[in-house]
C-alpha cells in the first residue's frame, strides 16, 4: 500500500464543521484511511490555504455535449430537441463522442468532480474515457423510441442492455452502469413494459428524464388521468436504486411517491432556468426525505459542467421560487453536490470520512473573492468558482495536481475537441 498525506489543509466534515486536519489515503484500496493527526504518509500533497471537500458529483450529464456548446441557445426544450440538437446528434460518430466526453472530462476534473453519471450514445468510448482520465462514472447508452420501428427500438435497448452487462464494474470498478430510456414521452408504453423488466433482470438501476416540462406532463395527465411518476411506478420504474433527472413539475403526490420508494431526483437548475422549463420543488422534495443530487445536464444547455456554478444556481432558483431567502440554504447545495450525488449514483463516496472512498477535491481558498471565511460552506456554495480548485484526487490517485489534468493532454484534447465540433456541424447542415 502506498499512501498519500493531503497536508495542511481545512477540512469539511460529513457534519459541516471544519477543522485543521490532514486526510490520509491509500492508493491500492482508494479509501480514506485516517482523518486528523495522521502521522506521515509516502507522498505528501500540500493543502495549505486550501479546504478539502469530498469530490463533486455531477449526477446528469451528456459529456459529449460539450461538442454542441454555444451551438443552439435560447430555445424551449422541445424545439431544442427536435430542431437543433437530434439532427445534428444523427450524425455524430465514435470519433466524436470521445472527443467530446474527453473536452468534458477536462473540465469536469479540473472543477473538483470526481464522479459523474452520463446518458448518451457510444458509450464503449465514453468508459474507456473515463477509465484513462480516472474519475468515476456510471454509464448508460440512452435509449430513444422517437421515430424507430420495432426492430430499431429492439435494437437500441439490446444495445443498452449489452453495454450495461458488459461494462458494469469496469475500470476497476470505477465505472458502474445503468439502463436509460431517455423519458416517458420519448419511450412508449408498450416498449416500457417490455423494457424495464429485462433491464430489473441485468440488476441495474434505472435513469431517466421525468417531469422536467410542462408540455411533457400535461399530455400523460390528459391521457391517462394519473400523474406521470404515478404511471412510471406502475411501469417498475421507481427503484430505490434508480434516479430521475430534473423533477421540475412533480406534484405533493408524486414528492410522496419518490420518498416512499426511495428514488432519488438529480435537479439541474441552469439547464433548467436556460431552456425556462421551471423550477423543480427542492424544499419539498427535502422535506419529504427524497435524496436530492445535482447536475448540469449537457453542456449545451447549460453551458459549462461546474458544479460550483449549479450549487450556487440551486441555492438561488430555490430561494427566489419560494420566495423565500432561507429556502435551499448553503448546506442543502453542498450536500447535494457531494453526500446527495453520491448516494444517488451509489458510490460509497461523497463524504470525508475513514473507509470512504477517497473521492476529493482541494480547494484553494488564497483568493480574493473568497476572502474572508466567515463560514466555508458559505464560500463553497456562493463564491467559489471551479477554477478554484488546486487538486482533484479520485480513488486515492491524484489526477489533478496544481491545476494541471495528469492524465489526460488537455491542449490536444481541446484542440481535438475543436475539429470534431467543427466537422460535425458542417456535417449536419
Ligand atoms: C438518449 S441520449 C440523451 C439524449 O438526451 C438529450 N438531452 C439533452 N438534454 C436534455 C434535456 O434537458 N432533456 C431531455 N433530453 C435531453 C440529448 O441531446 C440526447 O439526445
Ligand atoms: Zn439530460
Amino acid at each position: 500500500m502506498t499512501t498519500l498525506r493531503i497536508a495542511g489543509g481545512r477540512v469539511l466534515h460529513p457534519d459541516f464543521s471544519v477543522t485543521t486536519d490532514d486526510v490520509l489515503v491509500d492508493d491500492t484500496s482508494g479509501e480514506i484511511v485516517a482523518v486528523g493527526d495522521v502521522g506521515s504518509g509516502d507522498e505528501t500533497l500540500d493543502a495549505e490555504g486550501c479546504l478539502v471537500m469530498p469530490g463533486l458529483v455531477n449526477a446528469h450529464c451528456h459529456a459529449a455535449m460539450t461538442l454542441l456548446r454555444g451551438y443552439a441557445d435560447d430555445k424551449p426544450l422541445e424545439s431544442w430537441l427536435r430542431e437543433d440538437v437530434w439532427p445534428v446528434e444523427a450524425e455524430l460518430t465514435d470519433a466524436d463522442i470521445r472527443a467530446g466526453t474527453e473536452l468534458a472530462l477536462v473540465e469536469l476534473l479540473k472543477s473538483g468532480t470526481t464522479a459523474f453519471a452520463d446518458m448518451y450514445f457510444s458509450m464503449g468510448e465514453v468508459a474507456e474515457a473515463v477509465a484513462e482520465a480516472g474519475l468515476r462514472a456510471r454509464l448508460g447508452h440512452g435509449v430513444v423510441g422517437v421515430g424507430k420501428d420495432e426492430d430499431a427500438a429492439r435494437a437500441d435497448h439490446e444495445e443498452s442492455l449489452s453495454f450495461a452487462r458488459e461494462y458494469d464494474g469496469y475500470a476497476d470498478g470505477r465505472v458502474r452502469t445503468m439502463y436509460t430510456p431517455h423519458s416517458l414521452t420519448t419511450v412508449d408504453e408498450d416498449r416500457l413494459r417490455e423494457y424495464v423488466p429485462e433491464a430489473r433482470e441485468a440488476g441495474v438501476p434505472l435513469h431517466y428524464h421525468a417531469n422536467e416540462t410542462a408540455d411533457e406532463v400535461e399530455p400523460i395527465v390528459a391521457e391517462r388521468d394519473e400523474r406521470p411518476l404515478e404511471y412510471a411506478d406502475g411501469l417498475g420504474m421507481l427503484g430505490e436504486s434508480d434516479f430521475l433527472a430534473h423533477g421540475v413539475h412533480s406534484d405533493a403526490t408524486e414528492v410522496d411517491l419518490l420518498a416512499e420508494r426511495g428514488t432519488a431526483v438529480v435537479h439541474c437548475p441552469a439547464s433548467n432556468m436556460k431552456l425556462a422549463s421551471g423550477a423543480a420543488p427542492v424544499p419539498a422534495y427535502r422535506e419529504a426525505g427524497v435524496t436530492v443530487a445535482l447536475g448540469t445536464d449537457g453542456a449545451a444547455s447549460n453551458n459549462d459542467l461546474d458544479l460550483f456554478d449549479e450549487m450556487r444556481d440551486a441555492a438561488m432558483l430555490g430561494k427566489h421560487a419560494a420566495n423565500d431567502a432561507s429556502a435551499v440554504p448553503a448546506e442543502a447545495v453542498v450536500e447535494m453536490a457531494t453526500a446527495g450525488g453520491a448516494d444517488a449514483l451509489g458510490f460509497d463516496a461523497g463524504r470525508i470520512a475513514a473507509g470512504r472512498k477517497a473521492d476529493l477535491a482541494v480547494v484553494d481558498f488564497e483568493a480574493a473573492h473568497l476572502t474572508p471565511t466567515h463560514d466555508a460552506v458559505s464560500n463553497l456554495a456562493y463564491a467559489t468558482r471551479g477554477s478554484d480548485v488546486r487538486h482533484t484526487v479520485c480513488d486515492g490517485e491524484v489526477l489533478v495536481r496544481d491545476g494541471e489534468v495528469r492524465t489526460l493532454d488537455e491542449d490536444a484534447v481541446r484542440e481535438r475537441a475543436a475539429e470534431h465540433a467543427r466537422d460535425l456541424v458542417a456535417r449536419a447542415e
